[in-house]
């Protein structure tokens, strides 16, 4: 399990989380959504610990968050991880010399599937190409806790249903925990167990995807009501 607790993070003295508690379980899909600068970028380098709480703990399975945490979180960043020079193949071949839970089989189905060759170099890979072999490099993983930073930003919004609705044939439930930043929250609804919306580093409201329905909603409509119409979760 991932545990947040009382954490709050500051930059430079201006809040990015502020006296956030949560926990992440093995065997669910949970989704992070909020506006721009609302932290949740923040929450998952906590997690992935590249980043240290100013204040409160962040534990996986009741260990503190460190770099080394990395050998059982699978973290995939908003930010280019693949050197350019590399080809698809060969960075293939770096991450699974990186972890040893990498799955070399796994990884060659979600290329396929991403429709990715491994000649191409990753500097001649389109935006949207260059997340996908982010994706599938995150996902190849067999990690406990796998999290992806707006994984969707670059893609198509006519691929992002398939890709959303693909990917998570590649997740073991029974086994792993998936947490997902996102502002395409209408793509990805349909693979989410809960929802966690965060405004200016402070938890909102977090939900059950099915609790939501059964009071009559889709996760849109419960994020309008949070947040008001204005910040776009209808578009
Ligand atoms: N390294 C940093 N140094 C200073 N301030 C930072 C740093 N990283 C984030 N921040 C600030 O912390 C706040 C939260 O940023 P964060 O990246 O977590 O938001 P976000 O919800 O992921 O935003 P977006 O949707 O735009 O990606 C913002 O005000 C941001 O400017």
């Amino acid at each position: 399990m991932i545990r947040l607790q009382h954490v709050s993070k500051s930059y430079l003295g201006h809040k990015a989380l502020d006296d956030v508690s949560i926990d992440f379980t093995k065997g669910k899909v949970t989704g992070i959504v909020g506006e721009n600068g609302s932290g949740k970028s923040t929450s998952l380098k906590l997690m992935a610990g590249l980043v240290r709480p100013s204040k409160g703990s962040v534990l996986i399975d009741e260990e503190p968050t460190n770099r080394q945490i990395s050998r059982i979180v699978a973290y995939m960043s908003e930010l280019d991880q693949v050197p350019p020079f590399f080809t698809v193949g060969e960075s293939l071949n770096f991450a699974s010399t990186q972890f040893p839970d990498f799955d070399r089989e796994q990884a060659e189905e979600i290329l396929a599937f991403m429709k990715l060759e491994k000649t191409q170099k990753v500097k001649h890979l389109s935006k949207g190409n260059r997340g996908r072999l982010k994706m599938a490099l995150t996902m190849a993983r067999n990690a406990p806790y796998i999290l992806l930073d707006e994984p969707f930003s670059g893609l198509d919004p006519m691929v992002r249903n398939s890709i959303v609705k693909g990917l998570i044939k590649f997740v073991d439930l029974e086994k792993q925990a998936l947490i997902i930043t996102t502002h395409e929250i209408r793509e990805i609804e349909p693979i989410l167990d809960e929802v966690i919306a965060i405004r200016k580093g402070k938890i909102l409201s977090h939900n059950t995807v099915d609790g939501i329905r059964e009071e009559g909603r889709d996760v849109v409509e419960w994020l309008e009501d949070i947040y008001g119409s204005g910040e776009g979760y209808g578009a």
